[in-house]
């Protein structure tokens, strides 16, 4: 499954140059057959920022019910925007111990993982016990308290990840 969503994300090059068909018509060239015909071609769209933009609807019955603020397909954009911000957060922890880094690797790997996990319960747990979701969540909020107790407080997690590695 992580393999599908990897090779997905690397279809992402087309976020940039995300294609659109456009039909032109070329008027004025002298051949009438050219002239006449339709050519299509893929063209960017306007900005790779409407591709991330949120969007909120129109839901379906099914997602009203739920209280949705966000599409699913949003959603999805925002957990890939996540993990493919930990490509740069990780190894730049690594070089540049500073506050914004614990807690941004912090946040980061936390909601990566809180996702990550959710959909696991989801598609394997929630059958046999519905309530794993709430404690998970639980989990989760007490693993990020204790991070950013860690963070405040110690030496923080990049520059506890070094010291590890030191040993
Ligand atoms: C730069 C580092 C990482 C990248 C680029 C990355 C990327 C991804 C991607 C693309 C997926 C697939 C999501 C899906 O199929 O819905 C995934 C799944 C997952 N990741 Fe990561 N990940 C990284 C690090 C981590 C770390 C550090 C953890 C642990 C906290 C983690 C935990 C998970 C979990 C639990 C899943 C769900 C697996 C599943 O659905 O079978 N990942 N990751």
């Amino acid at each position: 499954m992580a393999a599908v969503s990897l090779l997905r994300c690397c279809q992402g090059a087309r976020l940039l140059l995300r294609p659109q068909i456009v039909k032109h018509t070329l008027p004025g060239l002298a051949h009438p057959d050219v002239a006449s015909r339709a050519i299509t071609f893929t063209a960017p769209s306007l900005s790779a920022l409407d591709y991330f933009r949120a969007r909120r609807g129109p839901f379906t019955p099914a997602e009203k019910k739920g209280h949705h603020k966000l599409m699913a397909s949003t959603h999805w954009k925002v957990e890939r925007l996540v993990a493919i911000g930990m490509i740069g957060i990780m190894p730049t922890c690594l070089f540049y111990h500073a506050p914004i880094m614990d807690h941004l690797l912090s946040t980061f790997v936390l909601l990566h993982g809180y996702w990550g996990m959710e959909g696991v319960c989801t598609d394997y747990i929630e059958k046999f016990f519905p309530y794993i979701h709430y404690i998970w969540r639980a989990v989760t909020i007490f693993a990020f308290a204790g991070l950013v107790h860690f963070n405040y407080n110690d030496v923080g997690v990049c520059k506890a990840i070094a010291m590890l590695w030191e040993l």
